[in-house]
């Protein structure tokens, strides 16, 4: 039996943000694709599975959608292993959600219980312990985290059916989890909503409302993010093949 291991008194410990208020219609299935079954569980507790795995993280919160409370029920009753989870309504969208994640650890980041908070999304199950703690431990030194896979293809930026120039630098495909310290994330995340900014991940906010630099680690590619059918066909393989 899987179980948060409470962290020694005075030591701040982590957080993990499962997201799964979305609404993830193009894997097309009538439910939230995260309710989907995935190798004898949902896809959302393998997710949340991997976090309970980490003894550094001290909280689990998951976010989810009104309507799918009885879902999340059945997950919490059956699938994550007596791991103790936080339940919080997203809002309409990801960044509302995450904010609304932020606002229910804010106490225990204003006492400084938890330092950091790693954000993940729901669809990426196969996500492993090694990378959330490789992106914690970047988090705590840097300031912020996020996995990301090297391009391997030469990239070309494009407008409409228009080439329009290459990009400079690095060119990494973004993952989750991305982690930061607790403090600065939750301010910048109340900052973007009093000026109405709206990212398109974790980091961009942070790039946009922190001083903190965010460093990239190798992600994982295992841990792709279950968007479309042939997703979960490859999900299904790779953890009935670990058995
Ligand atoms: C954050 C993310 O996983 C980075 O690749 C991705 O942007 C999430 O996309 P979604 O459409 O919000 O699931």
């Amino acid at each position: 039996m899987i179980r948060l291991v409470p962290t020694p008194r005075g030591i701040p410990f982590a957080a993990g943000v499962v997201l799964a208020s979305g609404a993830g219609t193009r894997v097309g299935a009538s439910l939230n694709k995260v309710y989907l079954p995935l190798a004898g569980r949902r896809i959302v507790s393998w997710s949340i599975g991997s976090f309970a795995r980490v003894p550094a993280i001290g909280a689990i919160v998951l976010v989810v959608r009104p309507q799918d409370d009885e879902l999340v029920k059945a997950v919490l009753e059956h699938e994550v292993d007596g791991a103790a989870v936080e339940v919080v309504h997203g809002g309409r969208t990801r960044q509302e959600s995450e904010l609304r994640a932020l606002r229910h650890l804010a106490t225990r980041i204003d006492e400084n219980v938890i330092d950091a908070v790693l954000i993940h999304d729901a669809a990426r199950p196969l996500v492993t312990p090694a990378l959330i703690n490789a992106v914690l431990a970047s988090a705590r030194e840097h300031g912020g985290a996020m996995p990301g896979l090297a391009a391997d293809d030469i990239h070309a930026a494009g407008e409409g059916d228009l080439l329009a120039g290459r990009p400079d630098g690095t060119v990494v495909r973004a993952q989750t989890p991305q982690g930061f310290r607790a403090r600065p994330l939750l301010e910048a995340y109340e900052q973007a909503a009093r000026e109405g900014f709206e990212g398109t991940d974790t980091a961009s906010v942070m790039e946009r409302f922190s001083s903190l630099p965010v460093r990239w680690v190798p992600g994982e590619e295992r841990n792709f993010k279950v968007t479309y059918p042939h997703d979960l066909v490859v999900a299904e393989q790779v953890l009935t093949s670990a058995r």
